[in-house]
């Protein structure tokens, strides 16, 4: 078994708006485990190793403090970063317009017309407040050359 300096390092940073559910899908990923409870990130890097396509990567995923249209996106979100996840809640409006915005800034910032992004519609348990329908999200997906998660349930 490779030693964790063999292993393929891969940054994967987690953006959206405030109490969209960032820290409970990364915490789902790495302990699968759901909180009910809410606490208000100010970032924190998590790791963990998987394994794709026969090799293992080094993950380190970065679950940022929530964005909004006035946050400023540093050079820690957007320089040596291999993926994005771009996280809104089904529940919020707001929050699916802010990944348009959020996507424009990496975009301006890092000169490029296009980054490695899967996008991520949470809160799909809450049916009776669901204001983005799943075809919304998969337009704004393709709409960015992104990946679209929308359907899945982490509570
Ligand atoms: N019902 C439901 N609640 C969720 C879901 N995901 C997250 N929550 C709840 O939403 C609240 C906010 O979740 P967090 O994961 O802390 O949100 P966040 O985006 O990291 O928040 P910030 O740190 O403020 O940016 C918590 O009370 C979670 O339990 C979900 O899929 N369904």
């Amino acid at each position: 078994m490779p030693g964790a300096d063999s292993l393929k390092k891969r940054k994967i940073v987690v953006l959206g708006s405030r109490s969209v559910g960032k820290s409970s899908l990364v915490r789902q990923f790495i302990e699968n485990h759901f909180d009910e409870s809410y606490h208000p990130t100010i970032e924190s890097t998590l790791h963990k190793t998987l394994k794709y396509h026969g090799a293992e990567f080094d993950c380190e995923i970065i679950d940022t403090a929530g964005q909004d249209e006035y946050s400023i996106l540093g050079s820690k979100h957007t320089i040596g970063i291999h993926g994005y996840v771009l996280v809104y809640s089904v529940t919020s409006r707001n929050s699916f317009n802010m990944i348009q915005i959020i996507h424009d800034k990496i975009l301006n910032f890092c000169g490029t017309e296009d980054i490695p992004c899967v996008i991520v519609g949470t809160k799909t348990d809450l049916q009776s407040s669901r204001q983005i329908q799943p075809l919304e999200g998969e337009k704004l997906a393709q709409k960015n050359n992104a990946g679209w998660v929308g359907n899945e349930r982490q509570k």
